[in-house]
């Protein structure tokens, strides 16, 4: 949490539910069979973003009935903040790539910078092909070309979200539910 952060607990007061826990636990669980279709028995490169995708990419992994190997990224371009700025790598991936499908899992694809920029690593490192797994998307005109979600779970509003791995100033990324700010 940033030195002088809002609270937690004012933004819970003045948020919307968008998302409760058991529409978004059906959710995934949907998702991982559309994925065990499309990887049809292919052992994939499951790789998380993180940290935001840390519950979505847990829960995803237990839906999905297909062997996996995991890895992660540690890449962020909103540091606790509620705009996105340039992108920090904090961890590339530790497995080898090439050839690879790699399955791509992150909580949110907002203006898609983060996800385009990831997707373009794994393919720069020799990934076969890169499908993409999202917890939610954001509705807006700001999506940067030449990303998109294979899978999505949930269609957000044009809002800062909160809750299932995402933060607000790094706090409430434990909640088990989506809210968004008014
Ligand atoms: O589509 P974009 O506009 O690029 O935003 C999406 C990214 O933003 C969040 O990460 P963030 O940088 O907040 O780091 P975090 O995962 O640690 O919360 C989220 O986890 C996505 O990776
Ligand atoms: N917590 C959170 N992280 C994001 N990253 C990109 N958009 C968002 C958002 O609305 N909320």
């Amino acid at each position: 949490m940033t030195k002088h952060a809002p609270t937690l607990t004012a933004a819970l007061a003045d948020a919307e539910l968008l998302y409760s826990h058991a529409e978004l636990e059906s959710t995934i669980a949907h998702l991982g069979r559309e994925i065990d279709a499309v990887l049809d028995g292919e052992c994939a490169v499951f790789l998380t973003v993180m940290q935001g995708a840390l519950i979505f990419a847990g829960q995803l992994a237990l839906a999905i009935r297909t062997d996996l190997e995991f890895d992660y990224v540690h890449a962020t371009r909103y540091r606790g903040e509620t705009k996105g700025s340039e992108l920090h790598w904090l961890r590339e991936p530790g497995v080898s790539l090439e050839g690879r499908t790699v399955l791509l899992v992150d909580d949110i694809l907002d203006e898609g910078h983060t996800l385009k920029a990831v997707r373009d690593d794994c393919l720069s490192r020799g990934a076969r092909r890169v499908l993409v797994a999202t917890l939610c998307t954001k509705r807006h005109d700001r999506l940067v070309e030449g990303i998109a979600s294979d899978f999505n779970g949930v269609e957000l509003p044009d809002r800062y979200v909160f809750g299932y791995g995402m933060d607000y100033h790094e706090q409430g990324r434990n909640l088990p539910a989506i809210y968004a700010l008014k």
